[in-house]
């Protein structure tokens, strides 16, 4: 049997990939430098496979920015607007940053390449962008350079590709009159000769990963997929494909799947452990089968008993000679090394032991080897015991098992997910108490987060200043927010979020059952990390979380300040969640957690609560037959976290990535008084559905892109909200930007959110004028 991983972390065990990119943008740094820093992370990331025993070791799964993006140039399917800078001579690495990023520089405006979530991650990808008879060609020697590089360390890598018809799915028409999938004949060209040239390097496998395989696919889709690999098995029918395929089971695609021409097909059995039987009875000799075993998207130490039923399972139908014990997906997922993490506080050892990051990982799939012949069986089968014992030590753990929260949970009745009344009812309720203008204004939560702020938290976690003094601080941070929120005569106003790492880990870090780490950090996009929190047991609100911050804001304005927190949805997406239970049932009790905060903020005077649900999209399953089932508990468990108030008191949610056109409904059964979204990227193009779902409460489509530094101008954001009502109510309509502002510095937020009042103070005033 041999061992392979579909790919590893690439920021750095350290980070030294965001620091030196950032560094690069910021011209601190030379190009020359910036590659140094990425060919050592390269290097320790092939050592430590290769040290660990890993057989196939993946190349070009590292990347700058994006893996999809590394796609697009190696395709050269550079979108139109970028050639002014390919005519200047600019370098490759800067067109590339300019390709993710944007480029406003020497008299040139080029808006950055959409980016959206990468299947049901919390990763985001850049969206490659299609026009009519788009060509393509080899353009972009990364794969060759990448598997050259190993070679020269003594290490023969199995070089990762996306596959043709995922990279045209991942993509987007960016003109009328066409199908992506028509461009596939442009497609399989450049294909071809990447595989030639590998093959001319007498590479062994080659990884070519095909995600859509887990997903519902049309007839033709299939038919695309038959075709195109049979070009490939024609073409260059000495390659070896290992193709992959994760985040769910193939399913209804199997059939289709096992029939390619590949060499070696790869499931993912941790997100759909029953399709192992059946695929093997269709599997046909010869082929190769990956196990993914290892899971690629938790933290959790693997089962080896319940991985090795499965090799043996597939071996005795197989052959122990073509079976592959792998991770279920890329590791890209997964934080660095568990062996930095040393604060007990943070981390309880009993948790810790059941755990493994990418390099345990690494390790449990060459225990997994050992174990799965009979040969080294014997040596090492206190493995397995040891294993076996940790694993059951969890049943029955008082650090896990909390009997009244399961109770709660349990308990929990049809009024808990319900408001009192109506949302009619409270509207005119909250219209009575509020008495806001048409259009009223507001901001998504957080203010920028400084250097200084981040700074202050540094110096607070390693003591050298003391929780006094930070506090003190912060409410400083508060209190000028505040006053600039009041000068600039925003109606609704908010504290800034200035305390808080993060919107997800802030919280983690304050409840029971969840568990955190000083350094497991996981891409989320670009340059841009996130250290999830670890959900291992059951989960409890300790203590008022967010009520002091919230009201000393109030306390520092006659005007409402929104009472601000993370909805039990996105803290679980954005979490790694316990396998012992359904994640519907830990979804509850944060829910209920939540519940608590939004009960005490209204205790304490907040008559306005926004909870969050920015992941309640991206949770969504992949396949159709999935869906409904998440949805109903997913909406369910916002209602138990926004239903214990008052008529009076108001319930935000704010979700960006808006692609939830086929979720309205549901998004409409969380009954929020107020939502934001996010719209004005797509210049409210995403409001086209209202056209045929008539939204029943509050809605405010953002008017101001904060992922750009550019300041938007009245008259823009006029004719946003002008557009808006077109389609919506007045009113019902609310003006905000896109999402929070933490990622902007204050210069651009002030200006921008002065010009967004006055276009909304300019509208109400035609209004009055045309009435
Ligand atoms: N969890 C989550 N997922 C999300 C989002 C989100 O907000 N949270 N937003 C969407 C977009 N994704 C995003 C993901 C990350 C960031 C982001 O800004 N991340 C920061 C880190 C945020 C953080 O944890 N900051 C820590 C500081 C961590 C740090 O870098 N400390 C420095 C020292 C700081 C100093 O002294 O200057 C160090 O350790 O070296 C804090 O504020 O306390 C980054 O990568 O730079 C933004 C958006 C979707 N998914
Ligand atoms: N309240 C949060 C903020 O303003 C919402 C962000 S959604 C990714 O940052
Ligand atoms: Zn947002």
């Amino acid at each position: 049997m041999i061992t392979q991983i579909l790919g590893y972390p690439r920021i750095g065990e350290k980070r030294e990939l965001k620091k030196a990119c950032e560094a690069y943008w910021a011209g601190k740094i030379s190009q020359k430098e910036l590659f140094e820093v990425s060919k050592n992370i390269k290097k320790a990331n092939w050592e430590i496979q290769k040290k660990q025993g890993i057989d196939l070791i993946p190349s070009n799964d590292f990347s700058f920015y994006d893996q999809v993006l590394d796609m697009t140039l190696t395709l050269g399917a550079i979108p139109e607007r970028f050639e002014k800078l390919v005519e200047k001579d600019m370098n490759k690495t800067d067109l590339y940053f300019a390709m993710a990023r944007g480029y406003q520089k020497n008299g040139l405006d080029i808006i950055a390449m959409e980016m959206t979530k990468w299947f049901n991650t919390n990763y985001h990808y850049i969206v490659p962008e299609f026009k009519k008879n788009q060509n393509f060609e080899f353009s972009s020697s990364k794969i060759i350079d990448d598997y050259k590089e190993a070679l020269e360390l003594g290490i023969k890598t199995k070089p990762v590709l996306i596959g043709p018809v995922s990279f045209l799915l991942l993509g987007k028409e960016k003109e009328e009159g066409f199908d992506k999938l028509e461009l596939i004949n442009n497609l399989i060209p450049a294909y071809i000769s990447i595989l030639k040239e590998l093959e001319t390097l007498k590479v062994d496998w080659i990884q070519i990963d095909e995600p859509f395989l887990t997903t519902d696919l049309s007839t033709k889709e299939k038919e695309i997929y038959a075709w195109v690999y049979n070009q490939f098995a024609t073409q260059v029918p000495s390659v070896k494909l290992l193709l992959t395929s994760y985040f769910d089971g193939l399913k209804d695609n199997a059939e289709t799947v096992v029939n390619l021409p590949v060499a070696g097909i790869h499931l993912d059995l941790t997100s759909d452990e029953d399709q192992l039987d059946e695929i093997l009875n269709i599997f046909p000799p010869q082929k190769f089968l990956s196990l993914g075993l290892v899971n690629g998207r938790n933290v959790w130490k693997n089962s080896y008993k319940a991985s090795l039923s499965k090799i043996n399972t597939a071996a005795k139908k197989l052959g122990g000679e073509r079976i592959i014990i792998s991770t279920s997906c890329s590791l890209l997922h997964t934080p660095y090394n568990l062996d930095n993490e040393n604060d007990i506080k943070s981390l309880p050892p009993e948790i810790k032991n059941r755990m493994a990051f990418a390099k345990q990982k690494i390790t449990e799939l060459s225990h997994l080897k050992l174990l799965a012949d009979p040969i080294t069986f014997n040596e090492n089968e206190d493995i397995l015991t040891h294993n076996n014992a940790l694993l059951k030590s969890r049943d029955h753990s008082t650090l896990i098992h909390k009997p009244q929260i399961k109770n709660r949970v349990k308990n929990l009745t049809d009024d808990s997910v319900h408001r009192k009344s109506t949302f009619a009812i409270r509207q005119k309720y909250q219209k009575e108490l509020f008495n806001f203008p048409l259009f009223p204004t507001t901001t998504i939560g957080s203010f920028p987060q400084t250097p200084e702020v981040r700074k202050k938290r540094n110096q607070l976690k390693k003591g050298e200043i003391s929780l006094n003094e930070y506090n003190e601080f912060i409410k400083n941070e508060i209190k000028e927010c505040i006053q600039f929120q009041e000068e600039i005569d925003l109606d609704v106003l908010v504290h800034g979020e200035f305390e808080r790492n993060d919107m997800v880990e802030f919280f983690g870090e304050q409840l029971d059952g969840f568990a955190f780490t000083q350094n497991g950090w996981v891409q989320s996009y670009g340059s841009r990390a996130v250290k999830p929190p670890i959900i291992y047991g059951d989960v409890e609100r300790k203590a008022p979380m967010t009520v002091n911050w919230s009201a000393y804001a109030q306390s520092l304005t006659k005007k409402h300040v929104k009472g601000m927190l993370t909805g039990p949805i996105t803290i679980l997406q954005w979490s790694f969640v316990r396998d012992d239970q359904p994640r519907k049932t830990t979804a509850f009790q944060i829910a209920l957690a939540i519940r608590d905060e939004v009960s005490d903020l209204e205790k304490a005077g907040i008559h306005i609560i926004q909870i969050d649900e920015p992941a309640i999209r991206e949770g969504l399953p992949l396949r159709a037959a999935d869906k409904k089932e998440y949805l109903s508990w997913a909406v369910q468990a916002f209602k138990i976290s926004s239903s214990g108030v008052k008529d009076s008191t108001q319930i935000h949610t704010h979700m960006c990535y808006s692609e939830f056109n086929e979720i309205i409904e549901h998004i409409a059964q969380m009954d929020a008084d107020v939502i934001t979204i996010e719209t004005s990227r797509s210049h409210m193009e995403l409001l086209e559905v209202f056209k045929v779902f008539k939204y029943p409460n509050e809605i405010g489509p953002g008017v101001y892109d904060i992922h750009s530094p550019r300041v938007p101008t009245e008259e823009e954001m006029e004719q946003l909200i002008q557009k808006a009502s077109s389609l919506l109510s007045p009113e019902q309509i609310w003006v905000n930007p896109d999402c929070g502002l933490k990622t902007r510095n204050w210069e651009e937020t002030m200006l921008a959110l002065k010009n967004m009042v006055n276009a909304a103070k300019n509208y109400r005033r035609k209004l009055l004028i045309n009435a």
